[in-house]
C-alpha cells in the first residue's frame, strides 16, 4: 500500500487571469477548486494510475470537511484528523497572456505536538515494511522543525520506503534520516547545495554527491518543462520534456511524484519509470487547476518519451 501523507493540505483555487497587473483591479476569468495539497494530490494521481492509497493528514473546519467530502467522493481512502481553525486555501492564478503560475499559499492552521504524535501513531500501527510512505508539502504552523526527521525516521524503522518531496530546511531536516527516495527539483536542489544547477550533468552529480553523503537510495530533479534526472546507485537517466499545451503547472511535481511510487510498488526497471514519470508529468500540465489527468492521456504520451543514460 502507498501512504501519503499532507500535514498542511489546502483547498486550491484556481483563477485564471488574462495580463494580471500588481497594483490594479484584475478580473477573474474562469475560476475552479480542487482538493490539494502536495500529498493528496498524489493520492488522486495514483487513482488514476489504477493504484490505491492511503492519503492521510491533518485538517480542519468546513474547508477540511469540504476537502474530506471531495475526496470520499472520489473514491480515495482517507485517514485525517481534524483539529481546530480552518484548512487554507490556497490561490493559484493562471495568466493565460503572460504564460505564468502565480501561487498565493496561506499558511495553514495550527497544530500541536500531541495531534500529530497522535496520527503518526496510527499510520505507524498500519505500516509494513511492504509499504510506501510519501511525506510532501510544507508543514502546519505549530510542527516541531525536525518533524520530517522524525517521521522519516519512525517509517524507516518499520521497514517502509519513504519518499520525501519537501523543501528548504523541511528536506534539510529529512535528509538526516536517510529517505529511499526525494524529488527536489532542480532549483531546490541548487539552494541545498549551494550550486547553480543547470545542465542534467551537473544535477546528476550533485545528486549522487547528496545519496552518498545521506544515505539516499534513489534522487528524482525535476526541471520543469526541460524533464528531469533520474539517478539511482547503478544507473543516471536524463528524461527531456515533452512539449504539450500548458493548462496548469501546479502540481505538476506531485504527479510525478505519484508516478514513482507506483513504479516502485510495481517494481518497474528505471527505463519504465522514466517513461511513466516524463508522460505523467505532461499530462498533468495539461490539466486545469490541480485535476488529475486521465490515465488515456498519460497512454498516448508515454511512447513519445526521449531519454538517455549519462
Ligand atoms: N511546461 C511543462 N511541459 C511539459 N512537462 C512539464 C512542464 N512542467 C512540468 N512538466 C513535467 O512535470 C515534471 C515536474 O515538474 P516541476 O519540475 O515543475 O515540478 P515541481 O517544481 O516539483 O512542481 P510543483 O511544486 O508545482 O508540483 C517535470 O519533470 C516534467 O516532466
Ligand atoms: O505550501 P506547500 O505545502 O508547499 O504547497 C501547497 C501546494 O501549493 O502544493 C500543491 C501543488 O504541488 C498544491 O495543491 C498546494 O496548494
Amino acid at each position: 500500500m502507498i501512504y501519503t501523507v499532507t500535514l498542511n493540505p489546502a483547498l486550491d483555487k484556481t483563477v485564471e487571469i488574462p495580463s494580471l497587473t500588481v497594483d490594479a483591479v484584475n478580473r477573474i476569468t474562469s475560476m475552479r477548486t480542487d482538493p490539494g495539497g502536495k500529498g493528496i494530490n498524489v493520492s488522486k494521481v495514483i487513482q488514476k494510475l489504477g493504484g490505491a492509497s492511503v492519503a492521510a493528514g491533518i485538517l480542519g473546519g468546513d474547508t477540511g470537511r469540504a476537502i474530506l467530502s471531495a475526496l470520499t467522493e472520489m473514491g480515495l481512502t482517507t485517514l485525517f484528523h481534524f483539529v481546530e481553525g480552518e484548512t487554507r486555501t490556497n490561490m493559484k492564478i493562471i495568466d493565460p497572456d503572460n504564460h505564468t503560475n502565480t501561487d498565493i499559499n496561506e499558511p495553514g492552521v495550527t497544530v500541536s505536538e500531541e495531534i500529530l504524535e497522535k496520527l503518526l501513531e496510527e499510520l505507524l500501527a498500519k505500516v509494513t515494511k511492504e509499504d510506501i510512505v510519501v511525506i510532501s508539502g510544507s508543514m502546519p504552523k505549530g510542527s516541531p522543525k525536525d518533524t520530517y526527521y522524525t517521521w522519516t525516521k519512525a517509517f524507516r524503522e518499520k521497514g517502509a520506503k519513504v519518499i520525501l518531496d519537501a523543501d528548504g530546511d523541511l528536506l534539510k531536516a529529512g535528509l538526516k534520516a536517510s529517505p529511499y527516495l526525494i524529488k527536489p527539483n532542480n532549483h531546490e536542489l541548487g539552494a541545498l547545495t549551494g550550486r547553480a544547477l543547470e545542465t542534467p550533468e551537473e544535477i546528476a552529480e550533485t545528486a549522487a554527491e547528496l545519496m552518498k553523503e545521506y544515505g539516499i537510495g534513489k534522487v528524482v530533479v525535476s526541471m520543469g518543462g526541460d524533464g528531469a534526472v533520474y539517478v539511482t546507485k547503478d544507473k543516471t537517466i536524463y528524461a527531456e520534456g515533452l512539449k504539450v499545451p500548458v493548462g496548469s503547472t501546479v502540481g505538476a511535481g506531485d504527479s510525478v511524484v505519484a508516478a514513482l511510487a507506483v513504479s516502485e510498488e510495481e517494481g518497474k526497471t528505471l527505463e519504465e519509470t522514466v517513461r511513466l514519470s516524463t508522460a505523467v508529468g505532461a499530462a498533468n500540465v495539461m490539466c486545469s487547476g490541480t485535476q488529475a489527468a486521465e490515465y488515456e492521456v498519460v497512454e498516448t504520451l508515454l511512447p513519445k518519451v526521449v531519454f538517455r543514460t549519462i
